[in-house]
This record gives C-alpha cells, structure tokens and sequence, in this order.
C-alpha cells in the first residue's frame, strides 16, 4: 500500500512476460508525474488530448486510468520539505511498468541532483530515445527541414552524468587531486588548488547494451545506418571505447563486416535484405553534418552528455523542442517524457506548446500497441499545424498563424481528431 499515492479503484496493472512484451489490458492504470513549472500546464491538457485520441480509436472499448505519483516540487509539498524523490514513485513506476512524466527542475550548481537522472539510474532507464520528426507547416530554422529524420538512442546511466563530482576547493577534491599526482604520475592539472573534478564513467557492458538496442531498431524499422558519435579521439578510453565497444557489438552480434578495412562496418538486414551501414562521426563534425548533410543520418547512438546536446540541436532544426519528445526505457519499464525542461518563466501561464508531451505519449501509445491511438494523434498534430492555429514558438515564426494557448492547442487537437 502506498502512503499519498491513490491507486484508482479501476483499471488493472500493466505486465512484462519473460520476453520482455507486455500484458496490455484494456484499462490500464498509467502512473504520471505532473512536473515542474511548466509542467502544470502541458501535462493536464497531455492527458485530455490522450484520453481523447484513445476514446476516438477504440469507441470506450479501451481507457486508461491515469494514477498520479510525485515528484519534484509538489512532492516536498506532499511528503516533506526535502522529499524530491520519494521510494513509492519508484517502486510505482517499476510496478505499472508505462508512466509518463513532465519536466522536473535541477539547480545549477548546489542544491539537489537532477532528479531526471537519479530516475533514469534507480529504476535503470538506459536508453534515452529521442525521435525527430518533421511535421509539415512546422518552421524551422533550415531550408529543407525534411531532410532531418532521425531518432537518438542515447545512453542514459553512465557518462558524467553518473554525477560523481567534487567541489572545488573540497577536502574530496583536493584528495583526489593528490592521489592523482602522487599515485597516478598525473601532471596535467593545470591549477590543482582550485580544480573542481568530475568522473566520467563509461564501460563495455553500458555501450553495449545501448548499441544492441539501436542496431535492434534500425533493423525493426527498415533504417540504413547506424552512427556512433563520440569525442574518441580526446577522450580516448571513454568514448573512444564506446566507439571501439559499439563497433564490436555490431560485428559481435550482428555479423557487421568491415567496409574498406574498416572502422565502418555493414551487414544484411535480416528482415529486409538491405544493407545497415554502422559509421562513426566526431562529435563536433557531427553538429555541423547534421546542418549542412542530414539526410545521410539515420539511428544514432551516442553517450549520455553529447546526447543531451544533440537532442535539443536536433529538435531545433525541426521546429524546437516544443515538439520534441521522448522516452526513457530499461529492458522491462519504460517512462515516457519531453526532451524539453520545466521553462520556468511560462510557469503556469498556459502559453506552452505542450506537443513534446503529447507526442511522448504518442511513443507510449504505440509502445502499449495501441496503434490506433498513436496515429490518432500523429494526424491530429499533422491537421492541426496546418490550420495554424498554433502556440508561440510557432506562432511567431508562422506566416498568417492564430496564436493558441497551451490548452488552446489541446483543444485544436482534439477538434481535429
Ligand atoms: N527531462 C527534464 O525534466 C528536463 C529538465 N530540465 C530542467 O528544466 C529547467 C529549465 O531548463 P532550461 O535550460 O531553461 O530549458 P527548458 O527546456 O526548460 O527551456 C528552454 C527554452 O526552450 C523553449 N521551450 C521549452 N519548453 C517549451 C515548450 N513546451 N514549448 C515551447 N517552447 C519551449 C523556451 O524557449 P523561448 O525562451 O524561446 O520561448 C524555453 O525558454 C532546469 O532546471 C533544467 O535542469 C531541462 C531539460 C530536461
Ligand atoms: O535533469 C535535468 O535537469 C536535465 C536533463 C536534460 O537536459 C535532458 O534529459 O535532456
Ligand atoms: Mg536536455
């Protein structure tokens, strides 16, 4: 029993077979977390628009109880002052196995962790997939928006991100620096009395794991390459092994031979004949090839931090990360949210696009089965950029757009279901 978490009265659970396919019922209960800021703001209106796309497909025969758990500021309001992450949202999210969550909020410098990551790490969320999709009508910044089309599986427990970090100037640090210097032979420290020190944590099995899942999705959804990305050639022993570890995997695995001696490596599709290249790109070049060549990139697979930055990048050039969505997936549970913050300064305003999370819930419909559903929504979002009756981030780079607010534009989607 949970101690502030009410489980609705109807509606079953979610499961996993052995397998790793899930038991769907026609009523499940899904766990949400409201979020900070904005979150207030885009997740009700998430869920209307969801309850909606599911009532059209299915004609009541299927519904979704929606269960809330905390996290975040409404949970230090709930639990206690300093309960960010309280144990019955995990266990929570482990045991109903689909949730979605908003944003939550990290301080710069101290205060509490990240919140987003400690998640990812307790319940072992290891792939972080990030599609990019360009909706037709959608402004961007680029000339030939279509042409970005890709979807980024990247890793999501390890990296700096693992978050073991010591403050400048701390006994820890100023211990570290020392056992560095005297046990290590490490002379590179540029100014050791006033160095802050981040471990930067990446190992063979986290690669592998992520890279089966990518190559697993290129195959499964018909794609033409895989791309490594990674800063290898800097740091040598940490992306450089993800690159060399990720190589490995697919000729392990899935009998990649390699392309003019190598590194990049190819092998048949077995589902459709066609060749998947696997290939690697620096992560600078990266960046400026998805700008000038995106077309030539397809599944991509990369660390934790240089996932961060090119799911915002990526976002951007198909219209921002007002429509950029996402999931968070272990082997068994999945907790779908946007690649996008809390935005504080639109806190409770209703101004917000709330299509990241929407279209996040999208991803969690189509991961549930429900099809139907999933491209309920994907129309609507398709029929409701092109009335242009769209919220600020579009509206003020639309031609002859009508500004909506963020439950506005819920209510366009629905109106066009
Ligand atoms: N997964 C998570 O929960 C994440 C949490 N965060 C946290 O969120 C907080 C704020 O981070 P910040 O760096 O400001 O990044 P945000 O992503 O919150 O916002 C940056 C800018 O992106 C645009 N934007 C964000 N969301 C939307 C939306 N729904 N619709 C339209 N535009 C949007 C706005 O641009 P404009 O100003 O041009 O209108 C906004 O000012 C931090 O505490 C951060 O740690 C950050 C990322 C992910
Ligand atoms: O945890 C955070 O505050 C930021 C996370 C983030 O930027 C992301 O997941 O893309
Ligand atoms: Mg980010």
């Amino acid at each position: 029993m949970y101690q502030h978490i009410k489980v609705p009265s109807e509606g079953q659970k979610i499961t996993v077979n052995s397998d790793y396919s899930l038991n769907v019922p026609d009523q499940p209960i899904i766990p949400f977390i409201e979020g900070d800021g904005i979150g207030q703001d885009i997740t009700p209106v998430m869920m209307k628009v969801v309850d909606a796309a599911v009532a059209k497909a299915y004609g009541g025969a299927k519904k979704i109880h929606w269960m809330e758990v905390y996290a975040g500021e409404k949970s230090t309001k709930i639990y206690g002052p300093d309960v960010w992450l309280p144990e019955e949202t995990l266990a929570a999210l482990r045991e109903y196995v689909v949730s979605i969550k908003g944003p939550l909020t990290t301080p710069v410098g101290g205060g509490i962790r990240s919140l987003n990551v400690a998640l990812r790490q307790e319940l072992d969320l290891y792939v972080c997939l990030r599609p990019i999709q360009y909706f037709e009508g959608v402004p961007s910044p680029v000339k030939e928006p279509h042409k970005t089309n890709m979807v980024i599986f990247r890793e999501n427990s390890e990296d700096i991100y693992a978050g073991i970090e010591f403050e400048a100037e701390s006994p820890k640090a100023l211990k570290i620096i020392k056992f560095l210097q005297e046990e290590m032979g490490v002379t590179k420290i540029r100014f050791p009395d006033t160095s802050g020190i981040g471990i930067k944590p990446v190992s063979r099995e986290g690669t592998e794991r992520l890279m089966r899942k990518a190559v697993q999705y290129a195959i499964d959804n018909d794609k033409p390459s895989v791309t490594i990305v990674h800063k290898g050639n800097i740091m040598k022993f940490t992306e450089g092994g993800f690159r060399d570890w990720a190589y490995g995997l697919a000729q392990k695995e899935f009998g990649a031979e390699l392309i003019d001696g190598g590194p990049w490596c190819a092998f048949k599709n077995p589902k459709t004949g066609k060749e998947i290249t696997i290939k690697d790109s620096i992560a600078d070049a990266f960046l400026q090839q998805i700008l000038l060549r995106p077309a030539e990139y397809s599944v991509i697979a990369t660390l934790n931090l240089n996932g961060d930055y090119i799911s915002d990048a990526l976002a951007a050039q198909v219209g921002g990360i007002g429509i950029a969505p996402g999931a968070n997936l272990s082997d068994s549970v999945a907790c779908f949210e946007a690649t996008h913050g809390t935005a504080p300064k639109y806190a409770g305003k209703d101004y917000v696009n709330p299509g990241s999370e929407i279209l996040s819930a999208e991803m969690m419909l189509r991961h549930m089965g429900w099809t139907e559903a999933a491209d309920a929504i994907i129309h609507s979002m398709e029929r409701s950029i092109k009335s242009k009756k769209v919220t600020y981030d579009f509206a003020r780079l639309m031609d002859g757009a009508t500004q909506v607010s963020c439950s506005g534009f819920g209510q366009v989607m629905i109106d066009h279901m």
